[in-house]
C-alpha cells in the first residue's frame, strides 16, 4: 500500500531535467516511480495533483529551533549584545519542556512552509529529538557547545550522549553532528578534541564561522589569525565533514582554505540582513567549488523559519551586491535550498532531489493563487513568487505530515497554549 500522486507538475531538481506533468509513486519511506502516467494499485492512497507543483522538500541547513520561543522579544540589537544580554540569559532559564515545545513550534512552522529536513544546533537535545520523532520531520541534530568555563566535561558528554542515543533513530530520520559553537566561544584545546572525536566516529561538525566583523577582530586579537585560519590550524577542514554557518567575513585566502572541504557553507541571508552582518561571498565560494546551502538560523534572529524567504533574500542580495540581475538565477538558488543543503548535512544520496530510490521527502505547492498565475517558468515562480503559505502538502519519509494545509502530527491548539505560557515565563526572567 502506497501513495500515488497523479497529474502533478513535477520539478525533480535533477541536472538538466525540465519540469513535466506526471505521477509519483511512494512505497514505504521511498519514491519508487516517477513517470508520465502510473496505474494505481489496490489500497493506494491517491492524491490529486492537478493545479499542484511537486518539488523536493526544502532543507534548512542551520537552525536553533527552540529559539522560536524568543521570536520578536529582543529585536534591533547588535549581534553580540543580542546574544550575550538577551539570548544566553533566556536560554539559561529554559527547561527541557520549554525546549520540547519551542522545537515543536519551529517544526510546525517548517512543515507548513515546505521544509522537510533541517539541521538543529541547541541544548537539551533529547527533547528536540522527541519533538522530531513526534512530528515526523527529518533532522540532523547537534548539541552546540560553548567552552567558556570549566563545566567538568558536561557539554562534551551531552554531545556524545546525543550521538550515541539518537543517530539513526525515528525510522532513520535522525542523524547527528558534533557542534563546537564558534571560533570565539571555543578555545583551541576543546576544539581539537571535538575535531578528533568527529574524525574517529566519522560524524560531521556543525559550527558558526565569521558571522560578524567583531568576530574577525576578536580572533585576530586572541590568536593573530582570521576565524577561518583558526579552524584550519586546528585541523578542522582536512579531518572532518564540516557544516559552516554564515561565512560572511571571508577574504580571498580564507576562501582558498575552504576549497576542497567536505561539507560547505550554510548561507543565512535573512539573519545576516536583519543583524546587519554583511553579505556572504557565496558566488566567490561557488566559483571555487565550495558547496553552498541555505538556512534560516533561529527564529530569535531570522524571526521566521520560512525557507522561501531565504530563497528570495539570497538571490536579491547577490543581484544587488553585484548590481547585476543575472546573478544567482532561480534554478541555482533552488539548488542551494535542496541539493546544496543536503550536501551540507551529508544526506546528498537520500534527499534533495525527486528520483526513484530516494527518500520520499517532497512538497506540493498549490498554484491556484492569483500570485502564482500564469505558469511561464516554474523555477522563476518558485524562487520569486511562491511563499511558505502556498505549500499545500508536506511528505517526509513517505508519511504525510500536512495535507490541505492541515498539520497531521501536531496538535496546534495545545501547541499555542504551551508556547504562550512558557514564552511569557522565560522573558519575564530576563
Ligand atoms: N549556550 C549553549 C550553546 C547552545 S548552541 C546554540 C547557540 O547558538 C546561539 N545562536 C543563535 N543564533 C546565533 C547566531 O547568529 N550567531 C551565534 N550564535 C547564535 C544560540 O543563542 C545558542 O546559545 C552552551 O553554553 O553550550
Ligand atoms: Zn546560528
Amino acid at each position: 500500500m502506497g501513495i500515488l500522486i497523479q497529474h502533478v507538475l513535477i520539478l525533480t531538481m535533477k541536472d538538466g531535467e525540465a519540469p513535466f506533468t506526471g505521477d509519483i509513486r511512494i512505497e514505504g519511506d521511498r519514491i519508487t516511480e516517477i513517470a508520465g502516467q502510473l496505474l494505481s494499485k489496490p489500497g493506494d492512497d491517491i492524491i490529486d495533483g492537478k493545479n499542484m507543483l511537486a518539488m523536493p522538500g526544502l532543507i534548512n541547513a542551520h537552525q536553533h529551533s527552540p529559539m522560536s520561543l524568543l521570536r520578536g522579544f529582543s529585536d534591533d540589537l547588535k549581534l553580540m549584545d543580542w546574544l550575550d544580554r538577551k539570548m544566553l540569559p533566556a536560554e539559561a532559564s529554559m527547561t527541557p519542556e520549554d525546549i520540547y515545545w519551542g522545537a515543536q513550534l519551529s517544526i510546525a512552522e517548517m512543515i507548513r512552509s515546505g521544509t522537510t529536513t533541517y539541521a538543529d544546533m541547541y541544548i537539551h537535545m533529547n527533547e528536540i529529538a522527541e519533538a522530531v520523532t513526534k512530528t515526523g520531520i527529518r533532522a540532523s541534530l547537534t548539541r552546540g557547545m560553548v567552552f567558556m568555563e570549566d563545566d567538568g566535561g558536561r557539554r562534551m558528554q551531552e554531545a556524545i550522549d546525543l550521538v550515541q542515543r539518537w543517530s539513526g533513530k525515528a525510522d532513520g530520520r535522525i542523524t547527528t553532528m558534533y557542534g563546537p559553537h564558534s571560533p570565539y566561544t571555543c578555545p583551541v584545546e576543546p576544539l581539537r578534541e571535538v575535531i578528533s572525536m568527529a574524525e574517529q566516529a566519522d560524524i560531521p561538525l556543525h559550527i558558526h564561522l565569521a558571522e560578524t566583523k567583531e568576530e574577525t577582530v576578536k580572533i585576530r586579537e586572541r590568536y593573530g589569525m582570521t576565524p577561518t585560519e583558526y579552524l584550519e590550524e586546528a585541523g578542522m577542514f582536512e579531518r572532518a565533514h564540516v557544516l559552516l554557518a554564515h561565512g560572511v567575513h571571508l577574504n580571498r585566502r580564507d576562501i582558498g582554505r575552504l576549497k576542497g572541504m567536505r561539507g560547505g557553507v550554510a548561507h543565512n541571508p535573512v539573519s545576516n540582513l536583519k543583524l546587519g552582518c554583511g553579505i556572504a561571498p557565496i558566488m566567490d565560494m561557488m566559483a571555487q567549488g565550495i558547496n553552498i546551502g541555505l538556512g534560516t538560523d533561529g527564529a530569535g534572529s531570522a524571526t521566521t523559519v520560512d525557507m522561501f524567504e531565504e530563497i528570495k533574500s539570497a538571490t536579491w542580495l547577490q543581484k544587488l551586491d553585484y548590481g547585476d540581475p543575472t546573478r544567482l538565477p532561480a534554478r541555482q538558488v533552488l539548488q542551494m535550498a535542496t541539493r546544496g543543503s543536503a550536501g551540507l548535512l551529508n544526506l546528498q544520496d537520500d534527499v534533495g532531489m525527486l528520483e526513484a530510490g530516494r527518500k520520499a521527502d517532497l512538497i506540493l505547492i498549490d498554484l491556484k493563487k492569483p500570485h502564482l498565475q500564469p505558469v511561464h517558468e516554474v523555477e522563476s515562480l518558485l524562487a520569486y513568487s511562491v511563499n511558505g503559505a502556498d505549500v499545500d502538502t508536506t511528505i517526509v519519509n513517505g508519511q504525510v505530515l500536512m495535507k490541505g494545509r492541515k498539520l497531521l502530527t501536531v496538535d496546534e491548539d495545545e501547541l499555542y497554549r504551551q508556547v504562550k505560557v512558557r514564552a511569557k515565563r522565560i522573558v519575564e526572567g530576563i
